[in-house]
């Protein structure tokens, strides 16, 4: 055999082997759309690790924008986004909101802050910085809702809160936050768009969060009690996350700036909710009534006539298909914690008792 055909034959395997591996470097990233330079826009996404963040990136992304995602990790995760890493659209910055950061962009979606009340209970200081110095140092705010005292919701209730209750860190934060896009927006002439979101729930949703929908399903998923604060006759409308980026990117690309509320109207109890996802996990989990919790909101339901006609939004995936993609979800994420993968355990800086940083 001559010399070269032994080569050739040697080198065939490694051969594959890189082509191999070629296809699965250029088969790692989800469908990405090609943009024209015209219309492909960049943008910020602050806490894009997030639960809602990072389900925002995957549409920016998947529809071909430049996505950059800055995040603290205080709640974000990386698993949350690692699937983009690397990719030439993306980029990802760790870094807190509350220190500026000069970066050029077209477009800012200003999502970062804390959002389950354990985890903004838990830092009042720096959810309170996050959603102030944060949306100075941003402005481009994506801002909640308030304590309500108007039912159903309309963007012309102004809120109730309890400014020195336990929640107000987060309720307050949010109130000011708007007042400085406005402040920006007459001053400055920077274009702003208020979302005001209401309780959303999904896949990414930490583990830890403490939020309703996930305590339930994890509850029922592993057999324990279903915490019922209070009596359960309290009231909230729950969309499905996929509704909430869609609205987030119709608003960003309106001309409307003044506040929008975003969120499904469909109300229930929270009784309800614990019996609807009991029977869905099939689960035998007994229902366990806790304390009330302080300031409480007693019922919640977004008026959202105004997406409708303006956006010509509103949400579409029904309550128990989104809770059983959740469902599926936490499962997955269960069986990597029994396998001891992925998941890390919760972190100290979040569990511990002593005093918080809140640089
Ligand atoms: O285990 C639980 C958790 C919560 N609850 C109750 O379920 C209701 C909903 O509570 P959640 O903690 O999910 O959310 P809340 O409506 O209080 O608002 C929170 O979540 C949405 C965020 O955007 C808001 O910023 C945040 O305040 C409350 O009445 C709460 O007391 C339970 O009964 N059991």
């Amino acid at each position: 055999m001559r010399i070269e055909q032994r080569i050739e034959e040697a080198i065939a395997p490694l051969r594959e082997k890189i082509r191999d591996l070629e296809q699965s470097f250029s088969q790692k990233y989800p469908p990405v759309k090609f943009l024209s330079e015209k219309d492909r826009k960049r943008i910020l996404i602050t806490g894009g690790a997030g639960f809602v963040g990072s389900h925002l990136t995957d549409k920016l992304m998947m529809d071909g924008h430049e996505v950059t995602v800055v995040d603290n990790f205080f709640t974000g995760r990386k698993r949350n986004v690692e699937h983009w890493i690397g990719h030439e659209n993306f980029e990802l910055i760790n870094h807190d909101v509350v220190e500026p950061l000069y970066i050029e962009v077209d477009q800012i979606y200003h999502l970062a802050s804390p959002a389950s009340p354990p985890n903004y209970m838990y830092n009042p200081i720096k959810t309170l910085k996050t959603n102030t110095i944060g949306t100075l140092n941003m402005l481009g705010g994506f801002v909640h809702f308030f304590q309500p005292k108007v039912h159903p919701q309309n963007e012309d209730y102004w809120g109730h809160v309890n400014p020195i209750g336990p929640r107000a860190c987060y309720d307050e934060g949010k109130r000011v936050a708007e007042t400085m896009c406005y402040a920006y927006m007459k001053q400055e002439g920077v274009e702003v768009r208020v979302a005001r979101i209401f309780n959303t729930f999904g896949s990414r949703m930490h583990m830890n969060d403490g939020r309703v929908v996930s305590n339930f399903i994890l509850q029922a998923l592993q057999g324990e009690p279903l915490t019922v604060y209070g009596t359960g006759s309290q009231t909230r409308a729950f969309q499905y996350v996929s509704d909430l980026v869609n609205g987030l990117v119709l608003l960003m690309n309106s001309n409307i700036s003044s506040p929008v509320n975003l969120g499904n109207p469909e109300e229930h109890t929270i009784l309800e909710f614990a019996r609807l996802i009991k029977s869905l996990v099939v689960s035998r989990s007994q229902i366990q009534f806790l304390p009330e919790a302080q300031d409480d909101p007693q019922r919640r339901r977004p008026d959202i006539r105004k997406a409708k006609m303006m956006l010509g939004w509103e949400p579409v995936v029904p309550l128990e298909e989104g809770l059983n993609k959740t469902i599926q979800y936490f499962s997955r994420e269960l069986e990597h914690q029994a396998n001891n993968q992925y998941i890390p355990k919760p972190k100290a800086a979040r569990m511990k008792k002593g005093r918080p940083r809140h640089n």
